[in-house]
């Protein structure tokens, strides 16, 4: 049993990343994934999106769906303004493991609670549990087939609010098209795509931004 991928990519980050420089972490992790492995994270061309979106809401409370490795988590944490907290939530503990040591290599544990658990069991006690009455921003990039039962859970729960703004990765490749549909349609949301490429290659993707209306 040698290592796991998410274990050489924290070596990665350990090796050539300054801790406490979040851009050197982001940076060792797309070199690391262009050169070495490639990886599912959100990468630098759709990365770029997320950080304008992120700069754009400016959000105090933050939600992820889908840690893996804390890139996004690392992306987004970076920007967040004074008193904002992003809530990132993983299910498989050894990738919730790597992806809080590269969110500490990053120096932004303090903004940044990495949850071990699924998300639909997870999101019905995040207002007990964290005192968060809504998110101002949620980032959608675990299960494709999950992005839409858990925005119709966020909204259940009562844990989204008029301008809550959604970026969901993949809804090209791998793809999300349930979500897609309900997005587009809904009258509750105003979507609008980004189409990128799917990180590190020439593939087709995007991101949906999808801000909710109530
Ligand atoms: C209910 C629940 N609760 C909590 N964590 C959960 C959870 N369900 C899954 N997770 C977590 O989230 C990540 C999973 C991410 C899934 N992402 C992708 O499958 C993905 C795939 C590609 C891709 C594209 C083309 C290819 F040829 C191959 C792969 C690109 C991507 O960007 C992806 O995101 C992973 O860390 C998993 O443990
Ligand atoms: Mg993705």
């Amino acid at each position: 049993t040698g290592t796991t991928r998410p274990q050489r990519l924290l070596r990665a980050v350990q090796e050539r990343a300054t801790r406490g420089d979040s851009e050197s972490v982001i940076a060792a992790i797309d070199h690391f994934c262009r050169h070495q492995e490639w990886a599912m994270n959100v990468g630098d061309e759709k990365g770029f999106i997320l950080d304008s979106v992120v700069s754009e809401v400016s959000p105090q409370t933050a939600l992820e769906l889908g840690t893996y490795c804390g890139y996004s988590t690392v992306r987004i944490a970076r920007l967040l303004p004074p008193g904002g907290h992003l809530i990132t939530l993983e299910f498989n503990p050894n990738y919730a493991a790597v992806a809080r040591q590269v969110i500490a290599w990053a120096g932004l544990e303090d903004m940044v609670q990495v949850v071990e658990g699924a998300s639909g069991d997870w999101i019905p006690h995040l207002r007990e549990h964290f005192g968060i009455e809504s998110f101002d921003f949620v980032f959608l990039d675990h299960w494709k087939e999950l992005y839409l039962p858990d925005i119709k859970l966020l909204e259940e729960c009562g844990l989204l609010r008029k301008g809550t703004v959604l970026l969901a990765d993949n809804v090209v490749c791998p793809g999300t098209p349930d979500y897609l549909e309900y997005v587009r349609k809904s009258q509750s949301y105003e979507s609008h795509y980004f189409g990128s490429h799917l990180e590190y290659t020439r593939a087709e993707d995007g991101l949906e931004k999808s801000v909710y209306l109530g």
